[in-house]
């Protein structure tokens, strides 16, 4: 178990301090994936270096597997630190050197045996799918590939953590999901758990069971993955889950008109069909005023925003129809504006089915 209490992280910078972290407290279970997303500059790169230590925290304890590791000597803190795998979004792999020499790395330092250290970076490299490309070096690799090996790597020293920051941001989306993928069978077969940082929503939903959100070096939700994604609670959230609604905002002033209404898709709908239906049952036009949806095999994942009709009664009758389908949806904009119903709870009808 991580449990981080009260961290922070304050750098000294030529125009004063800069307050990266400020009294984060989270707990991350044993075998979970846990994603922790946010926008740039919103503190996650240096929670997740305080986690191993590599940002010494100014305040606060990071205590895993029950013991501070902010307390600990150094001889015992390298060796806790050994538990505690971490890869990167540029990969960090050694380019002169072969990818078994790279993932054979921390079983050197380590002082592991010659044939001992072979044995462990041919099953390695199989785990990650990559025995083939044991002579080549990383230039040859595609970047999927590059990640794989610097996930063996950091399996070398049979970790119980990995630590991934950003690692799929310099990938394509087919190569993300097959890294993203690859995460997910290791945590369900190893039983290692997974800290992601990530500002994709996608990756969280893909493979995360828990996330918290960042802003201002503070977590300001932390929730199951699929209530966040649902229920977005904070303002930070509920961009991240529906960016065209923060682009609305933007472009209208910071306020949404009323009747603007955020539809959750999870898989179970297409979302062009469920409008379309929808405006031919109900009977009324609705206007999809943005999207961020993604139709995998007919079924939809994302966010859409429409706007109802002015009138009461058509309004009313296509909130019924989302009622009886099931479908989930809040009114959106900022809870707290005016207009809104000031708890950034569901609303009344919608998203309160699951
Ligand atoms: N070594 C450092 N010295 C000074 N300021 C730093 C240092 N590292 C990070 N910061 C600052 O701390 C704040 C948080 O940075 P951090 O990299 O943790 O955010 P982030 O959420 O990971 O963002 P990104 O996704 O852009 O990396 C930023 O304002 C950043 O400029």
């Amino acid at each position: 178990m991580i449990e981080l209490r009260n961290l922070s992280k304050t750098f000294s910078t030529p125009s004063g301090e800069l307050h990266a972290v400020s009294g984060v407290d989270l707990t991350v279970e044993d075998g979970e994936v846990f994603g922790i997303i946010g926008f740039s500059g919103a503190g996650k790169s240096t929670l997740v270096r305080c986690i191993n230590l590599l940002e010494r925290p100014t305040e606060g304890s990071v205590i895993v597997n029950g013991r501070d590791l902010v307390a600990l000597p150094p001889r015992q803190l390298r060796e806790a630190r050994k538990k505690i795998g971490m890869i990167f979004q540029q990969f960090n792999l050694l380019q002169q050197r072969t990818v078994a020499a790279n993932v054979r790395y921390p079983l050197d330092i380590a002082g592991v045996s010659r044939s001992e250290a072979d044995a462990r970076v041919a099953e390695l490299l199989e785990l990650v799918g990559l025995s083939e490309k044991a002579r080549s070096y990383p230039a040859q690799l595609s970047g999927g590939q590059q990640q794989r090996v610097a996930i063996a790597r950091a399996l070398a020293s049979d970790p119980d953590i990995i630590l991934c920051d950003e690692a799929t941001s310099a990938l394509d989306p087919e190569a993300t999901r097959s890294v993203l993928d690859l995460l997910k069978e290791l945590n369900a077969r190893l039983g290692v758990t997974v800290v992601v940082i990530t500002h994709e929503m996608k990756v969280v939903e893909l493979i995360c069971d828990r996330v918290a959100v960042m802003a201002q070096g503070r977590v300001c939700e932390v929730g199951a993955v699929q209530d966040v994604f649902l229920h977005p609670k904070s303002e930070t959230a509920r961009r991240l889950v529906s960016p065209a609604e923060g682009h609305l905002e933007d472009a209208l002033g910071g306020e949404l008109p009323p009747g603007m209404v955020r539809i959750a898709f999870t898989g179970e709908e297409s979302g062009d069909p469920v409008i379309s239906d929808l405006s031919l049952t109900c009977g009324v036009r609705v206007s999809i005023m943005g999207a961020n949806t993604q139709d995998i095999g007919g079924r939809a994942f994302g966010q859409m925003l429409i706007q109802l009709p002015e009138d009461p009664d058509a309004a009313d009758r296509v909130r019924a129809y989302l009622d009886g389908r099931g479908i989930h949806y809040e009114e959106a904009g900022d809870p707290r504006m005016p207009g809104g119903d000031g708890t950034g709870t569901p609303s009344a009808k919608g998203g309160e089915r699951q």
